[in-house]
């Protein structure tokens, strides 16, 4: 008999309720599109991302700074018999950093061959900025950088050879052939080109960072272009103008520090193929920069760049105090030793020592880069970036004191009746108006003990004439604060006794006798790019070394030039002064045309380009530089071009400013245009400048130039217009 199926689960066999696969198949389908739709979204952002990275690089140039285009590497001796033994026939510039030759290669090209002065931190910097930056980038508004070389302690860059030199020596270069106003109002415009060209252009956008006449270099037919990237920045992480140098230090010295801690600080130094391929040396030299910067008790600081990997160069960063290399007996080094900063001795050394003539040293710079180990790795490496963003401008741990303020008043106590012939038509005023003010009478008290210094400084020409003056205005000088000196024997004596202790009392003690005597601060060339560094031999350098060829340079503090071939140095150099704020506070850019915002206490942005711009524009206009106190006599009102160019603003009489040599030959309009395009950069607050695109629309005619600011306006608006329009242009 057939068994019974065994009936399944009662369960089973009971109809679902139709609900419930209605339930299901709404379910399935719901995820089923909403998969579909997540899948959708998806490519459809991927396709925008696609898309819109496609749009923006064919606006930009994507600039991948650690990706140059292909330089030449030259050897030296190609270049030394490009330049004939790089003889002083073909010396065409110098600058602060170097010496630029005329050359021809083989192939019959010329070249002009900029070779760096002795390997430094600074030149090193510059030297990797050059390539890392102008090596990327390619323009009808740039100067050509062919090449380089590296041998031994040789930096060397070739450039395209610019047949008119630079705008500096166009300007104000002997027997100077006036430019036509065409030719400046095109240079004017190349500039903004070439400015364009960095800020909109690339990506990330690139700050020049040294705009003035020098860097502006004409080919044969006057169009210019813009030279010198030593000091430009490429502008990342959005908002902050990182120095190339520096952008990479909290990572680099976290490495760093991995290493050290791992004891892999070996002399085992990577070879580099190419100072280009390398990314890490300059974070390196800036690690090695900001302890010889912080290390306020050391006497000298090793460096031993482990990271500066230069082609044929091996050496490790790594840094100490002189009293560790003496504890550890100079044994720990496993790197070679490139250079020594010296504090000690006659002041504030700085001796670079060719690394491969150097016994290897020891190095152990955690000390100082770890004074603090409370603080947490993360901590540490933070602190290392905002160190390394800060670094320039910190030096000796004397806090956030802003240079600028002090070059500004040391500025204003150069508009002497001394060194201005003019100044006895309004000497009266200006008397009344200086006493009033706290205007330092430094170089007057200085001439006062030194009468023969002031012929080595340039003085000279207006000594007997004005000797009748200025015995009147010492007298009147003597009642005034002597606000800079003190400053400087307070900073400065104070500083140097503490940072060589007694065994240097001697020396210091000399300095100060020299103090007494009362020092000369001589002019120095404004216009020129300054750096505050350590200068060789401090004491050594007497002032009767400065000669009408010195040049200064607060990055590389007074030197002197037996061939210089640099025009405008009619503003002498300072070896004091440059000793003054070598030991203070950093700072750099040129004088006269780095942007208030930057003067020594700011990252560097666009506007800090378009208020240089704005000198440049007024220099080119007016043939006068910025700071104009010694060459020629003039009203006291003219010597700075740019407040008398406010002056002339508000009498509505722009065009006055315009360069006396062009006569009548020029275009009203454009030269108007220029002098209030000039001034709306010119304005503090950065955010109140126009962008390079808006400039270039206003040359162009495009654009409209927005109100001359308040202060510059023949007829100035109520505050409270002013005020409302001021906050209108800020929100916008
Ligand atoms: N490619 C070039 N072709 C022709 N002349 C050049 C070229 N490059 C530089 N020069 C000349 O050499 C001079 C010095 O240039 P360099 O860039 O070394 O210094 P600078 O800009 O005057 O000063 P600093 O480097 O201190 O800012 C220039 O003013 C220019 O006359």
């Amino acid at each position: 008999m057939p068994s019974r199926p065994f009936p399944a689960n009662p369960s089973s066999l009971t109809p679902r309720p139709p609900s419930f696969l209605t339930k299901t198949r709404v379910l399935f389908l719901a995820l089923t599109i909403s998969a579909s739709l997540v899948i959708l979204a998806s490519i459809i952002y991927f396709l925008y991302h696609l898309w819109h990275s496609l749009v923006h690089r064919a606006k930009t140039i994507p600039f991948d700074s650690s990706a140059p285009l292909k330089l030449q590497r030259f050897s030296y001796k190609e270049l030394k018999n490009a330049s004939n033994d790089f003889d002083a026939s073909n010396v065409i510039g110098k600058g602060g950093s170097g010496t630029v030759f005329r050359g021809i290669l083989r192939s019959g090209k010329l070249i002009a061959i900029k070779r760096l002065d002795a390997l430094s931190l600074q030149t090193e910097r510059e030297f990797q900025n050059e390539l890392q930056i102008l090596g990327g980038l390619r323009s009808p508004f740039l100067v050509t950088l062919l090449g380089y070389c590296v041998e031994k302690n040789n930096r060397i860059l070739v450039y395209e050879y610019m047949p008119n030199k630079s705008l500096q020596e166009s300007l104000f270069g002997d027997g100077v052939s006036s430019l036509s106003w065409e030719r400046r109002f095109e240079v004017i415009l190349d500039v903004t080109r070439a400015l364009e060209f960095l800020h909109l252009g690339c990506d990330p956008p690139v700050i020049h960072g040294d705009i003035k006449p020098s860097n502006v270099l004409l080919d044969f037919d006057y169009r210019a272009k813009i030279s010198d990237f030593g000091l430009s920045r490429i502008k990342v992480e959005g908002e902050f103008g990182v120095d190339m140098f520096s952008q990479d230090l909290g990572k680099s010295q976290e490495l760093w520090k991995s290493q050290e801690l791992s004891g892999n600080l070996t002399a085992e130094t990577p070879t580099v193929s190419t100072p280009v391929e390398s990314s890490a040396h300059e974070v390196d030299f800036a690690l090695a920069l900001q302890a010889s910067s912080s290390s306020k008790n050391s006497r000298s600081c090793y460096y031993n760049a482990k990271a500066l990997n230069l082609n044929s160069v091996n050496y490790n960063a790594n840094i100490a105090t002189e009293s560790d290399v003496i504890r550890s007996g100079g044994n720990n080094a496993k790197g070679k030793e490139v250079s020594i900063v010296d504090f000690g001795g006659d002041g504030w050394n700085h001796k670079f020592v060719p690394y491969d003539d150097e016994p290897p040293c020891s190095i152990d710079h955690s000390k100082e880069l770890n004074s603090n180990n409370t603080s947490s790795p993360v901590d540490e490496a933070l602190d290392a970036k905002q160190w390394g963003k800060d670094w320039w401008w910190r030096q000796d741990g004397s806090g956030e004191l802003c240079s600028k303020d002090y070059v500004m008043e040391w500025i204003g106590s150069q508009i002497c009746p001394s060194t201005n012939p003019d100044w006895d038509e309004g000497k009266k005023t200006i008397q009344e108006k200086v006493e009033g003010e706290e205007h330092s009478t430094a170089l007057d008290e200085l001439e006062e003990g030194n009468e023969p210094h002031l012929q080595g400084f340039g003085f000279k020409h207006s000594d007997k004439v004005f000797e009748k003056k200025e015995s009147r205005w010492r007298r009147n000088c003597k009642k005034k604060p002597r606000k800079m000196q003190e400053w400087w024997r307070e900073e400065h004596l104070a500083e140097i006794s503490k940072k060589k202790g007694s065994s240097s009392s001697s020396k210091l003690k000399s300095l100060e006798t020299k103090w007494k005597k009362g020092f000369k601060i001589p002019h120095f060339d404004l216009g020129r790019r300054f750096y505050f560094r350590r200068r060789k031999n401090f004491a050594e350098q007497s002032q009767n070394e400065c000669d009408e060829n010195g040049e200064f340079s607060f990055r590389r503090g007074w030197k002197k030039n037996k061939n210089n071939h640099s025009v405008g140095s009619d503003m002498w150099s300072g070896d004091l002064f440059s000793r003054e704020l070598s030991s203070t506070t950093s700072m750099r850019g040129t004088l006269c045309y780095v942007a208030p915002e930057y003067g020594g206490c700011g990252y560097l942005m666009e506007k800090a380009d378009i208020y240089s711009l704005g000198v440049l524009i007024l220099v080119i206009v007016s043939g006068r530089r910025p700071l104009h106190v010694l060459a020629s006599p003039m009203k006291l009102e003219k010597a700075n071009l740019i407040s008398w160019c406010r002056q002339l603003a508000q009498a509505g009489n722009v065009l006055e400013l315009v360069d006396e040599k062009l006569k009548d030959e020029y275009n009203k309009d454009q030269a108007s245009l220029c002098i209030n395009l000039a001034i709306t950069c010119l304005q503090k607050m950065p955010e109140l400048r126009p962008d390079i695109g808006e400039i270039v629309r206003i040359l162009r005619g495009e654009m409209d130039l927005p109100p001359l600011p308040f202060e510059f306006s023949p007829s100035p608006p109520s505050k409270l217009y002013s005020r409302s329009r001021r906050k209108h242009k800020v929100t916008d």
